[in-house]
């Protein structure tokens, strides 16, 4: 059973509106969305690009419906620019986050990524980083760990589908080159799930270092289809790879068990971006919120 001070409830905007595929949920506002996501019965949020930057506007538009922000994602791209840029636009985002009282900060390297490609198989196509790129990648986290730390924040790196680090080895290979006092794992389920990897097995592996948690499943019927028709990471979402925990084709069970007997504090965030003209997003919120009662008892 979860301590009931260990872990919060979020959900992310991109059921409502996706930012990678901005015509997906376009008519969705942002009242709407954050409205219905407490009303599902979550306390917290990411930022998607229809909130507010102004940050008294989006704190107001938030304590009125008892949320807050977890955290946003940012991209880096230590592997392809110089590290001054990416710097520059992270202590930005650091300084938005920290404002709005969030604690870590989302990091993907997206130097080299296919994810963004709207004709790039996803499964085929993936980067691989040179002994360079990852000794730069490695380095360059390592000082937006300190960056983070300077406000007691955490970088937690985001491990992806069509980046450098997507696989179980590539996790690992991340987790060594870093210093674990300044990188910590973005721990989420549907990304290790898609890319074949063992959810349970990550999880247990690096306990100590996750500090965020994304819950995102995977219907297998068409996961199978991204691989078959060779489809990009982008078409797989809008054809329905991803879906809420508990309609997908993870058990859940295991993960939260683990989660819940160990020291994790922090975001249990749900993640599921779908057409939400075919799963309306409130609706899937609920059925996210009742699978997480029934098999986490929070
Ligand atoms: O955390 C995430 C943020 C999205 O922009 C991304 O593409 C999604 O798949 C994800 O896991
Ligand atoms: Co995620």
């Amino acid at each position: 059973m979860f301590r009931k001070d260990a872990v919060k409830l979020g959900i992310a905007p991109i059921g409502w509106t996706n930012d990678d595929l901005p015509d997906l949920g376009k008519e969705n506002t942002f009242e709407q969305c954050i409205s219905e996501m407490a009303l599902a019965g979550f306390t917290g949020t990411e930022v998607g690009n229809k909130y507010p930057r102004d940050t008294k506007i989006l704190k107001k538009a938030l304590e009125l419906r008892n949320m807050e922000i977890a955290s946003a994602w940012f991209s880096a791209f230590l592997t392809t620019k110089p590290f001054e840029e990416t710097e520059k636009a992270f202590i930005r985002h650091r300084d938005f986050l920290h404002e709005m009282g969030a604690k870590v900060i989302v990091v993907s390297e997206q130097g080299h990524s296919v994810q963004g490609q709207m004709d790039t198989p996803v499964f085929d196509a993936k980067p691989h980083f040179t002994d360079e790129e990852w000794k730069r990648l490695a380095e360059g986290l390592d000082k937006l760990g300190e960056l983070a730390r300077e406000k007691r924040m955490k970088v937690v790196y985001h491990h992806h589908m069509g980046t450098g680090v997507q696989t179980t080895a590539e996790i690992g290979k991340l987790m060594d080159m870093t210093d674990e006092n300044l990188v910590f794992l973005l721990y989420d389920t549907g990304h290790l799930y898609l890319s074949g990897e063992d959810p349970v097995e990550i999880l247990k592996r690096y306990l100590p270092r996750i500090k965020h948690v994304h819950l995102k499943d995977v219907r297998d019927h068409v996961a199978a289809k991204v691989k078959e028709e060779k489809m990009s990471f982008l078409n797989g979402v809008r054809e329905g790879v991803f879906t809420v925990p508990g309609d997908g084709s993870i058990d859940f069970t295991g993960i939260f068990e683990i989660l819940a007997n160990s020291d994790y504090k922090g975001w249990l965030l749900v993640e599921a971006e779908q057409d939400p003209a075919k799963a309306n997003p409130f609706e899937y919120a609920l059925r996210a919120r009742r699978y997480i009662r029934e098999k986490a008892g929070i």
